[in-house]
């Protein structure tokens, strides 16, 4: 099962790791899994190697057209302006070189004037008047432009991020959930999230290597022209530290690629230790210090890794980097021997000494800013793989069938049995019955005995492993999954709460009539919530949950009466209500289910409940057991069988007693 589903909706991913990749002991994170028994794994290794490198610069162009769609005249703009600003040291240095020359010419006039201003009075030093406004121009232009494309480049950096999280959230929905409660992609999913805003520099990178590419070629070609031989050193020299360069962001990748799981175990410390929604139990518990130390723990391991390459990094790099150096003094003493030589002029030694510096940072800035670009476009194999990840639920493209309006006989389990993803056992066997159009069942049994788990199987967030659920005599798979959705209306137990408005806490349920206040007060009243909102400041537009200021927090039952008009809100053709009032004073609980009675009436729906007072009120009542039907019938029939219902329901009833 789980080989299958990975294969099915990674297909693109890179390949399994036969060895784990540079960087992390193994042992780390083995001692990591076994410390949280939900750690999540590691997934696959990162890309290793030339070929899968040069397999991530694939990722480059789509990024490109996600940076040219994000804003086309901004780019066009950066593109531009990035191109005139290439030329302009070429042309710096070429006004200086003649400056100079024509400053050692005027120096060498006899009768040479005696002041600035009889100079410029004899027009003498007109030509070098005009170099010097011409050079000055050049230096405004080059920072006037540099200023405004890296004002072009941010916005647009903004704005990629902006598009690259919202194309990330629209194919996030497009995923089920089995591939959510997966590990493995839920650290993938952690990966594309950085990349959302970590690749933004890559933009500025690609362009500035354009733009310094250009710069090369006019001063290579400079250079050339006195002694092509010259360049060919400079290049040479730089290659280890081209090489170096390459090696190390390989291994940086590796490592935080290895990491996301750890980098999540950290993160989720932090939370849990300096966030909102544990701080009851924190404090409760006195777990500060625990979490403290877990989190030293785990970031100390996590950064000693991290520096040991940065050292390794460092002290390659300066040897790497004197190399260099050694190249490019080797050349300035054969400039200098040749203008002694009087071969050259002193403006031509200017020129090419200067020429040389710049292209010595220029070769280096671009080989070591390729083996960059080139590990960045590691990361954003992050990005894009999860964009490549399919939903796992088998959706023929065409043919699907629409929702039955009205539905003629319901639902069938034939023989369904469900794993869920990952996990060896089965959540639910042999389930075989009917839930018939119009009827309501309720669901009993004890903890973990697979009610919870049938109604995911009913809304196809899942799809069983074995056996098959009909509608209306059709296979469910038959039917649009959106389709199906949109009819059934399910609250679950752990329902969340949205840190939003309460109107718009009840309008998830229906969020496209989320302006449709009449039908959120008619929900409201349904299910009790507007006892709720008329003891909130706000009201309907009061924002709940302690998350943001001016939050008002709930109740732990008021909640959950919002949560139930989120069912009221759809006109479904099916509503479950997955232990709705659990958190419910006795008075509420009875309304609740007068009024779920009331509205219900005619619908198909499903009632889970641990409550006996309320399963009963269910036209039939399924008994489940280790996640099999092991009775059904009305709340009089199972009494009278005397099995495992009419043990619970004496438990309880005598309770009450
Ligand atoms: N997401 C999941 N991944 C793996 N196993 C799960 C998952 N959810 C539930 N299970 C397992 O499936 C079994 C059935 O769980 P289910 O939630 O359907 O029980 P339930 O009858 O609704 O329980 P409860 O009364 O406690 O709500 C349990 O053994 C549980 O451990």
């Amino acid at each position: 099962m789980r080989s299958r589903s990975t294969r099915g909706r990674c297909s693109s991913a890179p390949p399994r790791p036969r060895r784990a990749a540079a960087g992390p002991p193994r042992r780390g994170a083995a001692e990591g899994r076994r410390r949280l028994a939900a750690s999540p794994r590691n997934g696959p290794a990162a890309p290793r190697g030339v070929r899968e490198r040069s397999r991530a610069l694939r990722n480059l162009p789509p990024f490109l057209v996600l940076v040219w769609r994000a804003s086309p005249p901004l780019a066009a703009s950066a593109v531009a302006l990035r191109l005139v600003r290439a030329f302009l040291p070429i042309l710096l240095l070429f006004v200086g070189k003649l400056i100079i020359d024509e400053v050692v010419r005027l120096a060498g006039l006899p009768n040479r004037p005696d002041s600035l201003a009889n100079w410029l009075e004899s027009g003498l030093a007109d030509r070098l008047a005009l170099l010097v406004a011409a050079e000055f121009a050049l230096a405004i232009a080059d920072d006037v432009f540099g200023r405004v494309v890296s004002y072009a480049e941010g916005t647009l950096s903004e704005r990629v991020s902006i598009a690259a999280s919202i194309r990330l959230m629209r194919h996030a929905a497009t995923l089920d959930l089995a591939t959510f409660e997966d590990a493995e992609f839920q650290n993938r999913l952690e990966r594309a999230r950085i990349q959302t805003t970590g690749r933004i520099p890559i933009i500025g990178q690609v362009a500035g290597q354009a733009q310094d590419l250009a710069t090369l070629a006019s001063f290579a070609a400079g250079l050339a022209a006195y002694s092509p031989w010259l360049v060919a050193l400079l290049a040479v020299t730089l290659v280890p530290g081209f090489l170096g360069e390459a090696h190390f962001n390989n291994e940086a990748y590796a490592l935080a690629h290895a990491r996301t799981a750890e980098r999540r175990e950290i993160d989720y410390v932090r939370q849990t230790a300096a966030g909102v929604d544990a701080a009851k139990e924190v404090k409760i518990f006195a777990l500060g210090a625990f979490l403290v130390e877990r989190y030293r723990h785990l970031a100390e391991r996590f950064f000693t890794s991290s520096r040991r390459i940065a050292g390794r990094r460092a002290a390659w790099g300066a040897l790497f980097a004197a190399f260099g150096t050694l190249g490019y003094y080797a050349a300035y003493a054969f400039i200098v021997a040749r203008a002694l030589a009087g071969a050259i002029t002193i403006g031509d030694l200017t020129f090419l000494a200067g020429s040389f510096r710049r292209l010595r940072a220029l070769l280096d800035a671009l080989l070591t800013g390729f083996s960059a670009t080139a590990a960045q476009a590691l990361y954003l194999e992050d990005l894009f793989s999860f964009f490549r990840v399919e939903a796992s639920i088998r959706r023929p493209a065409t043919d699907l069938l629409p929702f039955p309006e009205p539905m003629r006989d319901g639902f069938r389990f034939e023989g369904v049995g469900f794993r869920y993803p990952g996990s060896e056992r089965w959540a639910v066997r042999d389930l075989s019955f009917d839930l018939r159009a119009g009827e309501t069942i309720a669901l009993v049994g004890e903890n973990g005995a697979g009610k919870t788990t049938i109604v995911k199987l009913l809304a196809r967030l899942y799809e069983p492993t074995e056996g098959r659920i009909t509608l209306d005599g059709r296979d469910l798979g038959e039917y649009d999954a959106d389709a199906l959705r949109a009819h059934v209306g399910v609250i679950f137990q752990d329902f969340v709460r949205y840190s939003l408005t309460a109107a718009e806490n009840i309008a998830v349920g229906r969020i496209e009539a989320r302006n449709d206040r009449p039908r959120i007060r008619t929900a409201a009243v349904e299910s009790l919530a507007d006892e709720v909102v008329a003891k909130l400041p706000e009201g309907y537009d009061q924002m709940v949950g302690k998350r943001f200021v001016n939050g008002v927090e709930l109740s732990g039952g008021e909640w959950q009466k919002l949560a139930i008009a989120r069912a009221y809100m759809r006109d479904a053709a099916v509503l479950i209500l997955d232990e709705p009032t659990a958190s419910l004073d006795a008075r509420a609980e009875a309304e609740v289910f007068a009024r779920f009675r009331d509205l219900s009436r005619g619908r198909t729906s499903v009632l889970i409940s641990h409550r006996f007072s309320s399963a009963r009120l269910a036209d039939r009542i399924l008994v489940l057991g280790e996640g099999r039907v092991e009775a059904q019938g009305t709340h009089a029939e199972l009494l009278r069988a005397s099995g495992r219902y009419a043990e619970l329901f004496e438990l309880q009833a005598r309770g009450y007693r």
